[in-house]
């Protein structure tokens, strides 16, 4: 790499991979994190490979402060001259991390971090104290012999994290680092990186799964659906007001979409009929797109017989069980009929529902505990 350690990443990235085609434009300052979070299949690979110059461009550029990775001649720069343009690999100065270390199994924990400085020309004694240096910064001292087999998973991360930064690149790229990691293991690279960040003074993309990466680690969060990103901002504002069904339940909360029916409340759809959602916030224009958001542990559930007239009621609906999983002190029930929302109950009302698959339920929310807002 042959990196300047200067600016801002700018990408407009267009790119398409069988069908898929991905259409998204980032900005991350130097010393800023963005965290890119999406469902499975949203994008977020092939954004990173756009950028580290693994995957071609359809459309777009790809620019470290005034330096152009990559640039296709259709784009309409203004300032820079069209004509195609892409930096080689070698060359681009983009540190990758991904979910699995791949060290070079036949060279010790030094010489894989040493890797990167010599090829970009360093002496080989001064590589050597510079890979010892970022060895000791992820703590592994004492551990420079080892070849990566003799490593434990964490450890060969933590190789691979130094071996990347050991080559001074101008961007970062982690592409779900803690993923292959045990609990306690992740916790501690998430500190690691956490502490580099601070010193390392360049842009960094984190694609992750986890809203707590998004929450430690980021700055700014992009939610990612099918290839465009549809909320960008802030970590604490993306979760703190999700606007899709996937930022919400990384944010542990339910957002569901409807049309106003009353300033203060919305209709939403259901496989078994629409529900009438009462709440507090906006004051909402009746006839306009709203959502409503309420915590899964918020909702109350009672066994219901199947001509239950509370149906009709505000803020009840009815659902059969589609399935149950652990949740924090009790159960996670999700209905066949609102697949993308979760109602929490506690154990000790588990036991007392015997809820299995298919149970018959009604469910009701305060209106106190539900927010409603206009939808855009
Ligand atoms: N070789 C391929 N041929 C055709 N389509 C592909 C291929 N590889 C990936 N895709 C499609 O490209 C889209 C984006 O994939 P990508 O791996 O970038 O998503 P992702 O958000 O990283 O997913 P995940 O969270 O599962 O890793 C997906 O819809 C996927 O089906």
């Amino acid at each position: 790499m042959t990196g300047t350690n200067g600016g801002e990443l700018d990408a407009r990235v267009v790119a398409e991979v069988g069908d898929f085609r991905l259409d998204v434009e980032v900005a991350v300052a130097a010393s800023e994190v963005l965290a890119v979070l999406g469902p499975n299949g949203s994008g977020k690979s092939t954004l990173l490979a756009a950028i580290a110059g693994h995957h071609p461009l359809t459309a777009g550029a790809v620019r470290i402060g005034e330096r152009v990775l990559s640039r296709t001649p259709t784009i309409d720069t203004g300032a820079i001259d069209a004509g195609a343009a892409e930096v080689d690999l070698a060359e681009r100065s983009v540190g990758l991390l991904g979910q699995h270390p791949l060290l070079f199994p036949h060279l010790t924990a030094l010489e894989n971090v040493a890797f990167g400085p010599r090829a970009q020309g360093m002496a080989k004694r001064e590589a050597r104290v510079a890979a010892s240096d970022w060895l000791d910064r992820v703590g592994l001292t004492g551990l420079e012999r080892r070849l990566p087999s003799a490593l434990s998973g964490g450890q060969q991360q933590r190789v691979a994290l130094a071996r990347v930064l050991a080559a001074q690149p101008d961007v970062l790229l982690l592409d779900e680092p803690f993923a292959a990691l045990d609990v306690q293991t992740a916790a501690a690279m998430r500190r690691l990186v956490a502490e580099q960040r601070s010193t390392l003074g360049i842009p960094t993309l984190l694609v992750t799964h986890d809203p707590l990466d998004a929450i430690v680690l980021a700055d700014r969060a992009a939610i990612l659906h099918t290839g465009r990103i549809v909320q960008q901002g802030p970590t604490a504002e993306v979760l703190g007001h999700p606007r899709t069904p996937f930022a919400a339940a990384l944010a542990g909360v339910n957002l569901l979409t409807g049309v106003a029916i009353a300033r203060d409340a919305v209709r939403v759809a259901g496989a078994s009929g629409p529900i009438a959602l009462r709440g507090t916030g906006e004051a909402l224009r009746v006839g306009t797109p709203a959502s409503v958001v309420f915590s899964p542990a918020s909702v109350h559930a009672r066994a219901a017989a199947s001509a239950d007239p509370s149906q009709s009621a505000d803020n009840a609906w009815f659902g059969a069980v589609a399935s149950l999983e652990p949740a924090r002190g009790g159960v996670r029930i999700v209905t066949d009929e609102h697949p993308d929302l979760a109602i929490d109950v506690p154990s000790t009302a588990a036991v007392a529902l015997d809820l299995s698959t298919g149970s018959r339920l009604a469910f009701h929310v305060a209106p106190a505990d539900v927010s409603v807002r206009t939808h855009s």
